[in-house]
């Protein structure tokens, strides 16, 4: 059946949630039926909304507290068909989503779409595969740094802080997602003197790296300020996709002119999956929106993080990103208040398939941006190795330093 199935979860005042699922699937489908002449039923078929679920689930006294009414909690799964929206994101969420995000306390947490429907959408253009296929790096998760408190500072300033994190053994250093065109850092000169420090850093040591430039301004210059980046050989282009839409995103990565990785940032997106009552599961937004409109890395909130993410929420964005598809898998990159001690949690939670994201835990680091990247380093290796932090730090002095500032969680086997 080529249709797109929609998995919510309520709180209905009503408790009737049989009914709430038929006035949901006809809502925002056909309207009314029962009410139709049979002729016209059997001609709006195609298009009626099929409740394929409905379970009640154990609710909490907290929610009617806080709702000041007494709900029923439950999960409700709707197949709407395809033939009724044109098969790209702002028809699909407006149908399945549209006028029912303004009504109460309903949540989408979840969107399977048919094969049909699938094909319509990019998915990323490299993946986990063609990352590290670039990168060179197949075992380990990758590590990226943050450049932090560039703003207001100049070109020579950027190029050195690029040049201390990679000479810190970073794989990505990507922009902060606040750093946008301006006169003393513009779009354009930061790509041109990352390659130069990065080919230099190269020539030096022989460790590759890449740079997650920020594309930024209004919406219809994006294209075009994308595919000059390409031109001058960007190695990422990192995007807050959620100021922009998600359809923007898939503009970019669908196009062939645009052919550089796409790492999307979580900013704006708290709006719309914070709460449990309400919006988007982060595992949807983050997880598989983000990877069918084209996303190679996906960025947000770590569970132990400055603003943790529910551990089980994290989780299902890293499954969406990378479980088995038609669709390439995209890198998680679970962020935000990362330090070295959190590796061996990190890499228990997220695996090998996986980035490492810092900015304070990098800088921060008694040894500057250098120190920051060894530590981490040392960490992941140790991790990899069984060995625990504590171990490790014994003979490495930048993971020592680190995690007598940070601590470490050691994972026990
Ligand atoms: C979830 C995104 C995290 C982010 O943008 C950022 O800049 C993190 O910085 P740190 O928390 O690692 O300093
Ligand atoms: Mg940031």
């Amino acid at each position: 059946m080529s249709e797109v199935i929609a998995t919510y979860l309520v709180h209905d005042a009503k408790g009737d949630l049989s009914k709430k699922a038929e006035g949901i699937a006809l809502g925002l489908t056909v309207g009314s039926w029962t009410d139709l002449p049979l002729l016209e039923q059997e001609q709006l078929k195609a298009h009626k909304g099929r409740v394929l679920e409905v379970s009640q689930l154990e609710n909490s006294e907290k929610t009617n507290q806080y709702l000041g009414k007494k709900v029923t909690k439950g999960k409700i799964k709707i197949a709407y068909p395809s033939i009724n929206y044109s098969h790209d994101l702002p028809a699909i969420l407006t149908t399945i989503f549209g006028k029912l995000s303004l009504d109460g306390e309903v949540k989408l947490v979840d969107l399977e779409l048919s094969e049909d429907v699938k094909s319509s959408f990019p998915g990323p253009a490299f993946g986990v595969s063609g990352i590290r296929e670039a990168l060179g790096i197949y075992n380990r998760p990758l590590l990226m740094s943050i450049f932090k408190g560039v703003i207001g500072r100049d070109l020579t300033y950027l190029k050195d802080q690029l040049r201390q994190q990679v000479l810190g053994g970073v794989d990505l250093v990507k922009d902060d997602e606040i750093l946008f065109d301006n006169p003393l850092t513009p779009f354009e000169d930061r790509i041109i003197a990352g390659k130069e420090v990065l080919k230099n850093v190269y020539e030096e040591t022989g460790h590759k790296a890449f740079y997650a430039v920020n594309l930024s301004g209004k919406t219809f210059e994006l294209k075009d300020k994308a595919k000059r980046a390409a031109e001058l050989g960007a190695n990422v282009l990192l995007f807050n996709v959620f100021a922009y839409g998600l359809d923007v995103l898939q503009s970019l990565a669908e196009d062939p002119e645009i052919s550089v990785p796409i790492m999307a940032h979580p900013a704006v997106s708290g709006a719309s999956t914070a709460s449990s009552l309400y919006g988007f599961s982060s595992s949807l937004l983050l997880g598989k929106l983000l990877r069918i409109s084209g996303a190679d890395f996906s960025l947000f909130p770590s569970p132990y993080g400055s603003v943790a993410l529910d551990r089980n929420e994290a989780l299902g964005i890293a499954e969406n990103c990378l479980k088995e598809d038609v669709f390439k898998k995209s890198f998680p990159v679970p962020s935000a208040g990362i330090h070295p001690g959190l590796v061996p949690l990190l890499i228990q939670d997220f695996g090998n398939d996986s980035v490492i994201n810092a900015g304070g835990g990098v800088h921060g680091h008694p040894n500057g941006a250098i120190g920051g990247g060894r530590a981490f380093r040392a960490a992941i290796d140790a991790t990899l190795k069984g060995i625990t932090l504590k171990q490790a730090s014994t003979s490495d002095e930048d993971l020592k330093l680190a995690i007598d500032l940070w601590g470490a969680k050691e994972v026990c086997k």
